[in-house]
């Protein structure tokens, strides 16, 4: 085999996975953004999203800053070298990490030390099968920490939340799936799509969940029990009115694809894999001599290419009913203590990247910087160095911030902070601590990384460079960075509000279905 070819090919792979979303996937989107009536939240953030989706193919930049565990599903035919295939992978890995296309997100988990090129122990993950064909296939999919984050894994028989007792039989998984989209609300970046393993051990059935992101989001299960379970999925979630971002709104979930395993008897595994919007999965043929693509797979039909419309639909927001209001550090309590639940803020000026090393350190430390009346935000971006050697945004959108809720109170007393920028919200923790502090939760569109980096004009500086480049502290100057306010410093938050009532929706699905 052409190594050198093979390892190109990989590179194109990678490349095209992080930055071109997969035509099946483009149609779920737009179809989910035909549902939205114009002027609400939902239609504003999908436009967003697609705004992004688009930016990411022309700038041939990263759709979501975090690149995810890179994981690869590769079948050859008998007699080629697999251990030639992984290192070709593991070259072009680390070359589409030194051009930015991918974030460097392979962290020691004893010392937290970055590996800095996307290899080390476990990472990236290869899956080799053979099979008789004369060819080889290689899938990609590039998922993120926070929907991985929200995967769940059901051991029947179970009691669940607003739906009683799911037993072990059809009817029992129902329940559980169902479940699986109400915990996951808006922090795995919803819409979100959904693989569903049956059976198996604990390993097996994640891997089974997880295969079934590889199938295409149209196809038609081919056993029909499961077919009909899929269908009923996607019409019931889409219910729960969760929406885009969990901000409320008619789509929830983009697909569902369930498959089923065996079992021994003691156990009744129940898997699911929630993989975000940002559905960055492809696939490639590859003939074994040359080393070259031969085809593009998951790109059937026309490929839906988005209008940069998002500044219409925020406009449009803005004048029907939406209170948009400029804020620029430092940040006064009385500023903050006018902001309710659904206005929309617009940040020029300075902001600070903080997300799970920082807080856990500025719980111990005192701050690189004054933070008094400042903005963190919770994102691990995406840098590149240019030929002067500055820093620049590659891809910037935000973090689940709800992993920061053991900190992010006590961080915003101890050091002044007025607002903190995140996707998915936080706890009652956080809420208590900005009525009592005088601070505010704005929610970001999760994914929408190319939208955000263009907002953000330049790189100050940079502190805690020894967390890593996702985890350092970046110091950026932006201009007209949009959020919604999603918790106030008067008790309110429209995460408690969409987890209430989506919980009281999920408890109309109580009663038996698949008998
Ligand atoms: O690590 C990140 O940048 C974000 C992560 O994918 C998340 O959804 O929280
Ligand atoms: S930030 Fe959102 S879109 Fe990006 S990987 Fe995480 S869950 Fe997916």
């Amino acid at each position: 085999m052409n190594v050198e070819k093979f390892q190109e090919s990989m590179y194109q792979l990678i490349v095209e996975t992080s930055t071109n979303l997969p035509k099946d996937v483009r149609r779920a989107v737009k179809k989910a953004k035909e549902s939205e009536s114009a002027g609400t939240r939902a239609a504003l953030s999908l436009g967003t999203i697609t705004n992004n989706i688009q930016m990411a193919d022309e700038n041939i930049s990263p759709i979501c800053q975090d690149t995810g565990l890179p994981t690869f599903k590769i079948k050859t035919p008998v007699g080629v070298n697999q251990i030639k295939i992984k290192e070709a992978i593991y070259n072009a890995i680390e070359q589409a990490t030194n051009d930015a296309k991918l974030r460097p997100n392979s962290v020691d988990s004893l010392t937290g030390k970055n590996s800095g090129n996307n290899l080390g122990g476990g990472t990236p993950v290869i899956k080799f099968d053979q099979w008789e064909k004369d060819y080889i296939d290689v899938r990609l999919i590039l998922k993120g920490g926070g929907c991985e984050n929200k995967n769940i894994q059901y051991s029947l028989p179970c009691e669940l939340e607003g739906l009683g007792r799911a037993g072990r039989d059809l009817d029992g998984i129902r329940k559980c799936i169902l479940h699986s989209v109400y915990q996951a609300q808006g922090q795995g970046c919803s819409a979100g799509f959904i693989g569903v393993g049956i059976g198996g051990d604990r390993s097996s059935g994640y891997d089974l969940a997880k295969e079934q992101l590889f199938r295409s989001v149209e196809d038609v299960n081919p056993n029909e029990d499961l077919r009909k379970l899929e269908d009923y999925i996607m019409e019931n979630a889409n219910k729960l009115g969760i929406g885009t971002m969990g901000f409320g709104g008619e789509t929830t979930l983009l697909g569902c694809k369930i498959g089923v395993m065996n079992r021994i008897p003691a156990s009744f595994f129940v898997s699911v894999a929630y993989n975000c919007w940002a559905f960055r999965r492809l696939g490639v043929t590859v003939d074994p001599e040359t080393g070259d693509i031969q085809e593009w797979l998951y790109q059937d039909g026309e490929k839906i290419e988005f209008q940069n419309d998002a500044e219409k639909e925020t406009a449009a927001a803005s004048e029907e009913q939406t209170k948009v209001v400029s804020l620029k550090a430092p940040i006064t309590e009385e500023q903050i203590r006018e902001l309710k639940v659904g206005d929309v803020v617009r940040i020029d000026g300075r902001m600070y990247t903080g997300r799970d090393a920082i807080h856990k350190y500025l719980m111990d430390n005192d701050a690189p910087v004054d933070l008094n009346g400042q903005v963190i935000y919770h994102c691990g971006p995406v840098m590149a160095k240019d030929e002067e050697g500055n820093w620049t945004v590659k891809a910037a959108g935000p973090t689940t911030s709800i992993r920061e809720e053991p900190y992010q109170g006590d961080i915003m007393k101890k050091f002044g902070i007025r607002a903190v920028i995140g996707k998915g919200g936080m706890g009652p923790k956080t809420l208590a601590a900005l009525k009592e502090h005088g601070g505010v939760y704005l929610n970001a569109i999760g994914g929408a990384a190319q939208y955000y980096a263009d907002c953000i004009k330049k790189v100050d500086g940079v502190d805690l460079t020894q967390f890593g480049i996702p985890e350092a502290m970046w110091h950026l100057n932006v201009e007209g960075f949009t959020a919604v306010v999603t918790m106030d410093s008067h008790g309110n938050s429209l995460h408690a509000d969409v987890d209430k009532s989506s919980l009281e929706k999920l408890a109309q699905f109580k009663e038996p279905v698949f008998k």
